[in-house]
């Protein structure tokens, strides 16, 4: 069963242009000029239920405009698309009742009033039976810790703190699919650690589909093995995390610090036939590249350990980071 199903998803932009002097804001008075941008151009996203996807992109690479499509804010401007099976912006009162969104920067919570009061309220908006509601409620706040904030008002909360009562209140009404949109941004390790514990539990325990966009690459690392990636409103990748970087990630290299100097041409002789290629860092050190897909780093070490004398041995692989900063800067081209 599909959460969203969008197929040639599009989101024009009308723009008006203004054009500079007196005489040009005159002109812009009798003959506006405007142009369009495409912020989301013609994009197809399915995704199964339970699945955790991250959607990456660059700044203004058309995420934001992406989430309120499939939130029902906006409208789009061609294309179908189906969320929880409802159309989001033309059904959309029976279809925010199937959903849950937590924007970083903005707040679903009553700032002026008792955390505990949001969250009555909230039951009162989706009609959550007291009892049902209670069970659920009991649950969240013991698993996200904040017993203690409940008769606080939410202007009184420190961001970390803000955030996990957010997170309660989006998932009240128990949505079966869950938006979050830079939910650990500002965050300290810590918080995001418990945050991203929970995202696993809700999604396990509930089979919540959850859509992440972020900035924050660790993030989807924890919890998306899926990534969907935009750049200028299109997709250019969708994919796996692990596939993402076998392809780009540009191999690994295994640094290995000898006991005593051995000859580079011994240990190419000892990796013949294997992807690699050698450099010697020192006197006794060396870093074998291996290429990604062709070699493990297993094949690698199963054929030096019973012949060289390694004393140190050290693993880099390029982190997800890393492959998306590559990605942007030179195009989709496999490493
Ligand atoms: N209401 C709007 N009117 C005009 N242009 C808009 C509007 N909303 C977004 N855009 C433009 O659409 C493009 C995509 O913007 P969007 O906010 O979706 O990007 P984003 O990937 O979410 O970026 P960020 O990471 O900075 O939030 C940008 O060029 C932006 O300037």
């Amino acid at each position: 069963m599909l959460s969203i199903e969008a197929h040639g998803l599009t989101k024009e932009f009308k723009v008006y242009q203004s054009r500079p002097g007196l005489t040009g804001a005159f002109r812009d008075l009798l003959n506006r000029k405007y142009r369009t941008i495409r912020a989301v151009d013609s994009i197809d996203l399915r995704i199964g239920k339970g699945e955790m996807v991250g959607y990456i992109g660059e700044n203004g690479a058309g995420k934001s405009t992406t989430i309120k499509m499939l939130t029902g804010i906006l409208q789009p401007t061609a294309g179908e698309l189906k969320v929880n099976g409802y159309d989001p912006h033309r059904q959309r009162e029976e279809f925010v009742k199937t959903i849950g969104v937590v924007f970083g920067q903005r707040s679903q919570l009553w700032w002026d009033i008792a955390v505990q009061e949001s969250f009555r309220l909230l039951q009162k908006v989706y009609r959550i039976p007291a009892e049902e509601h209670q069970k659920h409620l009991d649950r969240m706040i013991e698993v996200l810790d904040i017993s203690s904030l409940l008769d606080q008002p939410v202007r009184k909360l420190s961001l970390g703190q803000r955030m996990r009562c957010e997170l309660a209140a989006s998932l009240i009404h128990r949505p079966s699919l869950l938006f979050l949109d830079e939910p650990t941004i500002g965050l300290d390790v810590l918080v995001k650690e418990n945050i991203r514990r929970f995202l696993k539990e809700i999604n396990r325990e509930f089979g919540t589909t959850i859509l992440l966009t972020t900035h924050d690459l660790s993030d989807i690392e924890a919890l998306c093995s899926r990534v969907v990636m935009l750049d200028q409103g299109k997709i250019i990748y969708d994919g796996g995390l692990a596939q993402l970087r076998n392809l780009w990630g540009g191999g690994k290299k295994i640094h290995l610090e000898m006991e005593k100097e051995v000859l580079i041409a011994d240990l190419q002789g000892r990796t013949d036939g294997l992807s690699v290629s050698w450099e010697q860092k020192g006197p006794r050190q060396y870093t074998v590249h291996v290429q990604n897909g062709e070699t493990t780093v297993s094949e690698v070490l199963s054929r030096l350990v019973q012949h060289v004398p390694i004393q140190e041995m050290q693993i880099e692989e390029a982190t997800t980071e890393e492959i998306v900063r590559k990605i942007y800067s030179e195009g989709m081209t496999i490493a």
